[in-house]
């Protein structure tokens, strides 16, 4: 499937930085719309249906799946979550650049839907900094805490599938690497229009 925008999944363990930074991106970029997932889990702090997430009943989610309405969706860390085929389809076919926060498993199988999507891995600086990040956050249990510091490791395991890794140790630098591929991967989509275009044609290069 070729859509006119372009296709970015970022992935990270729980606490890395990921949705720090996919919404400085945003705030940065308007050209980037986010995907808002469905989710079984239960909201936290300050987190509003339809802004972070669609907070969803199992039932609710188990119809979406029966109903083929998901473009991907994962079990993580004990709760289901997933990609509304619906809305990324509709954003990407207005031209929107969406970018998909999900994890690694989800990332999988997005890029084999879609081969020219962009996997983003977000590692952080040490085991340290993620345990002291996740603390400072203070949305979750100490319970919920130490589920997503026993899950990172077999999540950062997969990293080496992406098509970049940013290690997110000062923000401001993370930061400018994200901005750097979205850029380049424009750049590169231009350039393959350009390739195809009656313009570049008319230049009758043997
Ligand atoms: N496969 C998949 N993973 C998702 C989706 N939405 C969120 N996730 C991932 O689920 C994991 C848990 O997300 P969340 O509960 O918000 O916790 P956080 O990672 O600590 O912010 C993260 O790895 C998210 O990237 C989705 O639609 N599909
Ligand atoms: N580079 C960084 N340096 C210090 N703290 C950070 C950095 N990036 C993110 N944080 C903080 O770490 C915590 C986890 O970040 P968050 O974006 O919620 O992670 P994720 O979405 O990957 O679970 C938040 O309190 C956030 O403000």
């Amino acid at each position: 499937m070729q859509y006119p925008g372009n296709l970015f999944v970022v992935a990270a363990p729980s606490g890395a930085g990921k949705s720090s930074l996919v919404k400085a991106l945003m705030e940065l970029d308007t050209r980037v719309a986010p995907s808002i997932s469905h989710t079984t889990r239960a909201p936290r702090g300050q987190e509003l249906h339809g802004r972070e997430y669609y907070f969803v009943s199992n039932e609710t989610f188990d119809q979406m799946v029966i109903q083929n309405g998901f473009l991907e969706w994962a079990k993580v860390h004990g709760n289901r979550y997933g990609t509304s085929k619906h809305t990324i389809e509709q954003r990407m076919a207005q031209g929107a650049d969406v970018v998909l926060e999900i994890d690694f498993q989800g990332a999988i199988q997005v890029k084999r839907i879609f081969p020219n999507a962009v996997l983003v891995f977000i590692l952080p600086p040490s085991w340290e900094e993620l345990r002291s990040r996740l603390e400072r956050r203070a949305e979750d249990t100490a319970e919920v805490i130490e589920v997503r510091i026993q899950n990172a490791s077999a999540e950062m395991a997969h990293a080496h599938e992406f098509d970049f890794v940013i290690i997110n140790e000062l923000f401001e630098r993370a930061l400018f690497d994200l901005k750097a591929i979205v850029h380049a991967q424009r750049l590169k989509f231009a350039a393959q229009r350009i390739a195809r275009s009656d313009t570049f044609k008319a230049l009758n290069i043997p």
